[in-house]
């Protein structure tokens, strides 16, 4: 628990890209003291974000593309290290891209639900026990020893997805990759993430869906030339969005 008893702390929050590859640091740029400017060829994917999340809340993540919704679930997943600023979790993160990413594609499905399960903070004991239930959740029940790089695009997502619902952690990131999975697989999803919901986890969502965005989130940050342009219920982020960009 952090002490204030919140779910997610994000404090002044930047991070910096290169545009292009070329763009190197050089020996000089380590010496020199700039560490708030950007150097030539570097922009601010995010910038000034600030936000508290308590218990319970879900978040819904708005903005147009490249606007900075996937750097931000980084962040909150400590996958990707701020340049500015501070983010903290209170208690783990089930990241579903990150899931996703994780899968090594010559390890049958069975080795890497082991190998995610696990890594994500599972017991090898509990992930016997939830084994079955994952696969029988993402309908893979013939695929189990099928090297993951020939599952579908539409299978591996379930396959994510399966794995990150089961773990018991406080945040569940979920974002667009969902979008993959056909309709009646979404909607198992769904089901999902309203029982998790109910059993009280946080729920950040990305998502350019709005009809999903006001079915999941009570509350909605939107993402505007990389910064955070509102913090607002839902209904109130959504209708400034459609009237900024419709
Ligand atoms: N590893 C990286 N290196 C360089 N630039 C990056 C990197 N990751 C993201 N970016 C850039 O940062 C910006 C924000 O990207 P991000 O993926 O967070 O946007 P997004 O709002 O999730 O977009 P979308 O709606 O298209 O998914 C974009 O300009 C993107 O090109």
């Amino acid at each position: 628990m952090t002490a204030s008893g919140l779910a997610i702390e994000v404090q002044g929050l930047g991070v910096r890209f290169r545009r292009n590859r070329r763009g190197r640091r050089s020996i000089k740029d380590l010496f020199s003291d700039s560490s708030r400017r950007s150097k030539p060829g570097e922009f601010w994917a995010l910038r000034d974000v600030s936000f508290d999340v308590k218990p319970g809340e879900s978040i819904g993540v708005v903005g147009r593309n490249g606007q900075g919704k996937s750097t931000l679930l980084k962040l909150v997943a400590g996958v990707l290290l701020p340049d500015e600023g501070s983010v903290s979790v209170n208690g783990g993160v089930a990241p579903l891209i990150e899931i996703t990413g994780g899968f090594v594609g010559d390890l049958t499905v069975r080795e890497n639900v082991r190998l995610t399960s696990g890594l994500h903070g599972m017991s090898k004991a509990e992930v016997t026990r939830r084994f079955d239930g994952i696969i029988d959740f993402a309908e893979l029940g013939e695929f189990v020893d099928t090297p993951y790089k020939h599952l579908s695009n539409g299978m591996k997502v379930r396959l994510a997805f399966s794995v990150v619902s089961q773990l018991e952690e406080p945040v569940l990131l979920v974002d667009e990759v969902l979008a993959v999975g056909d309709k009646a697989f979404r909607e198992k999803c769904y089901a999902r993430i309203d029982e998790l919901l109910a059993d009280g986890r946080t729920l950040f969502f990305v998502s350019h869906s709005e009809r999903d965005l006001r079915r999941f989130c009570s509350r909605g940050l939107y993402l505007d030339k990389h910064r955070l342009a509102m913090d607002a219920p839902i209904g109130e982020v959504l209708d400034r969005y459609n009237a900024d960009y419709a």
